[in-house]
């Protein structure tokens, strides 16, 4: 009984992380179809001991996208979810659900696709576009309108006639694939993390806050449904249909379809032509389409009962393993790489595929050359999800994990209750120190930039950086790096400023870069914003850094370590002795106001005393509230260069005064 309760618990908790991961940092880490099936066995626990329901519970809510430096607003009618399958009998028991529920009236069905975007609604006025709101968390959302007002497919002023006065339109924004590999390629280029697939990337470009950039980046909308008290149909075909004479994008793929085979040929035919698509697709939606029947079905808390999305099973293929290698990152932590004969998957050719460590390879029993499944799901990234057996090689061996680090040779430590193997040769081994430096100068971290990974490299083979310190001394190899093959004068000018500026990153981000294992980016402003400074943070016993809030018995004693080892010391002592910031400002709660209390402002453009993340922390910090769009409640709109010409219409039209960076600044001095 208990345990039931305690893995109802662990359910949610999973599940609402895992939500906030694809809601609102677009960074999913795990498939749809893992996070799906977690959701059907919450689902069935709860149903089984209703004596642990909680209305709280994700099964009872949609998952939210909000975000705080958006305006939000109520949606009028609530935007919910769609009821899931991956299996076509239980598309057809929604078929007889239906049939039941409307007591064995005839009715059609409307296929169309499963768009993989972000929900959006849309509300028009007189022909006119008058506000874009996301979901959020189904009862309101953020109101995103300068951002939708970019998408060239989405009409600000209808066409044709027939519209009602005011009416609603849902549908999905979407980034066409065409767009996100150029997308991608490009943020590979400036070594920023990738989307994880079109939809990721357009939710992430949608809650972008300068719509010049939103412009940029190429979206599309696809609109699926209409609300509202004078629409033209009492079914959703037609009113979509009109939807498409009023010039909006609606799915071409919509049918109506008469009964479950109809139903069943549908699925059995988009399963496979989606793939031809210029837009991502993750499933079928089957709606039932006369307006008064959707009625008579009616909602659940969470998505109608008029509706189902049969969703698409991650692609699959069979491949040949080559080998198997070992690669060995920043931590020391050992990582198996199945090496496959190229294989084709959902659209490009997969030859690597990460086995993460040494229990998975066991537990897929996986043995050399074997035959492996790859699976993309939502994700670009392939996985190995099993062996074919039958075409195993007779006398074949099983993978070995290897018992030295394959880099500097150092016999691999386990560390008890963890799954991965460690190289413990911190100091010595390459590719351990040169991720360190690839951290450190990473752009959440020091972000110095032109120094990517073969830069790294170059540095460390020439034995000009070691460590981190050693960037501070570059200067001294400058006439050297100049000589380096493809590196130009100005790369290196671009570096040595780079290091120059870095003096100036704040301490939780200088702690952060480190690279004290387990201490994460978070985990580093607490422990910053605690303790002050490097001096207190090298003397602190377990029991002051485990009062800190967050910080855990493992991670105190990985930070007791660290500083334990006299090396690591010594880094710390250069990188000070060079002027990086090894302390919070003593001023930093002086840096606090009321200055700005109650006032709600909103940043646009670029700037150049300050980054817009600072600017955000300086409205907080002084009382203020950050907001992503201007409306009547916006107080200042702080504007740096190349702020959108529709923003900056919007605030002289309901006279929100517009001020420049010095100006703000001005605003938050203390009068001493
Ligand atoms: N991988 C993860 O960590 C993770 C986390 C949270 C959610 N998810 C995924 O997201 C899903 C939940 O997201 P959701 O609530 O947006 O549900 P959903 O994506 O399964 O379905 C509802 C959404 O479908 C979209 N849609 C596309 N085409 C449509 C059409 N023709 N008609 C109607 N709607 C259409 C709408 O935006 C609607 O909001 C989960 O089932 C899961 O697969 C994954
Ligand atoms: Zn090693």
């Amino acid at each position: 009984m208990d345990s039931a309760r305690q893995r109802i618990l662990h359910l949610r908790e999973e599940l609402n992380r895992h939500n906030h991961n694809y809601y609102v940092l677009n960074a999913p880490e795990i498939s749809d179809m893992d996070f799906d099936f977690m959701m059907k066995e919450l689902e069935e626990l709860e149903k089984e001991h209703p004596e642990f329901d909680d209305p709280y519970s994700p099964t009872h809510r949609v998952g939210s996208d909000i975000n705080k430096a958006f305006t939000q607003i109520a949606h009028k009618r609530p935007m919910l979810s769609l009821g899931n399958t991956y299996s076509i009998e239980e598309v057809n028991d929604f078929v007889r659900r239906a049939k039941d529920g409307l007591m064995g009236e005839d009715f059609k069905i409307v296929g169309e696709m499963k768009y993989d975007g972000t929900s959006i609604s849309l509300t028009y006025e007189h022909g006119r576009l008058v506000r874009a709101v996301t979901r959020g968390d189904g009862q309101q959302g953020d109101v995103v309108t300068d951002n939708v007002i970019t998408i060239k497919s989405i009409p600000l002023q209808l066409q044709g006639s027939g519209w009602p006065d005011e009416f609603e339109i849902r549908g999905e924004i979407l980034l066409p694939w065409k767009e996100f590999d150029r997308l991608n390629a490009e943020r590979e280029f400036n070594e920023e993390p990738l989307f994880a697939n079109p939809r990721n990337a357009a939710s992430g470009t949608l809650k972008m806050q300068n719509s010049a950039e939103v412009a940029k980046r190429g979206l599309d909308a696809i609109l699926y449904f209409m609300l509202g008290d004078n629409l033209p149909y009492d079914n959703h075909y037609d009113n979509m249909k009109a939807a498409a004479s009023w010039g909006f994008k609606v799915s071409p793929e919509m049918t109506l379809l008469d009964d479950m085979e109809a139903v069943d040929r549908y699925i059995e035919y988009w399963d496979t032509a989606r793939k031809e698509l210029p837009v991502a697709t993750d499933g079928l939606v089957f709606k039932i389409n006369s307006r008064r029947q959707q009625l008579n079905l009616g909602f659940t808390a969470k998505s109608p009962r008029w509706a189902i999305a049969y969703k698409f099973k991650a692609e699959r293929a069979l491949t040949k393993l080559r080998f198997v290698s070992f690669e060995v990152g920043r931590t020391g932590v050992v990582t198996p790489v199945a090496n496959l004969e190229p294989v084709l998957l959902s659209g490009t050719v997969v030859k690597r595929a990460s086995l993460h460590n040494e229990d998975i390879i066991r537990t897929l029993d996986i043995h050399d050359h074997d035959m492996l499944y790859v699976e993309k799901g939502g994700e670009i990234i392939p996985k190995i999800t099993d062996v074919d057996k039958n075409s195993r090689a007779p006398g074949s061996e099983p993978v070995e994990f290897v018992k030295n680090c394959p880099v500097c040779g150092t016999p691999l430590i386990r560390i008890e209750g963890e799954a991965a193997w460690i190289c413990p040769n911190k100091s010595g081994c390459p590719p351990q120190i040169c991720g360190r430096i690839e951290h450190y100068v990473g752009r959440r971290m020091m972000n110095i930039d032109g120094i990517g990974e073969e830069m790294v490299v170059e540095l460390y083979n020439n034995g000009w950086v070691r460590n981190p310190a050693d960037l501070y001394t570059l200067e001294v190899h400058a006439e050297a790096m100049k000589m380096l093959p493809g590196i130009g004068p100005r790369t290196v000018n671009r570096i040595l400023e780079g290091v120059e500026a870095s003096k100036e990153v704040p301490f939780e981000r200088v702690l952060y870069a480190l690279s004290i294992p387990y201490v994460g980016e978070t985990g580093a402003k607490k422990l910053a914003r605690a303790m002050k400074s490097i001096d207190r943070i090298m003397e602190a016993s377990v029991d002051e850094l485990t009062a800190i809030e967050d910080i855990g018995p493992r991670i105190a004693e990985s930070i007791i370590s660290y500083f334990s080892v006299q090396e690591n010391r010594n880094i710390v002592r250069r990188l000070k002795d060079a002027g990086v910031n090894m302390s919070v400002p003593e001023n930093v709660d002086a840096d606090r106001s009321d200055l700005l209390a109650g006032k709600t402002i909103v940043i646009s453009g670029t700037f150049s005393k300050h980054s817009r993340d600072e600017y955000k922390e300086l409205i907080e910090n002084n009382g203020g509230k950050n907001s992503g769009s201007i409306s009547k409640k916006t107080d200042y709109v702080l504007a740096g260069e190349n702020m959108g010409p529709a923003k900056l219409e919007k605030a002289k039209s309901l006279g929100i005064p517009v001020i420049d960076e010095d100006t703000f600044l001005i605003m938050i001095e203390k009068q001493s």
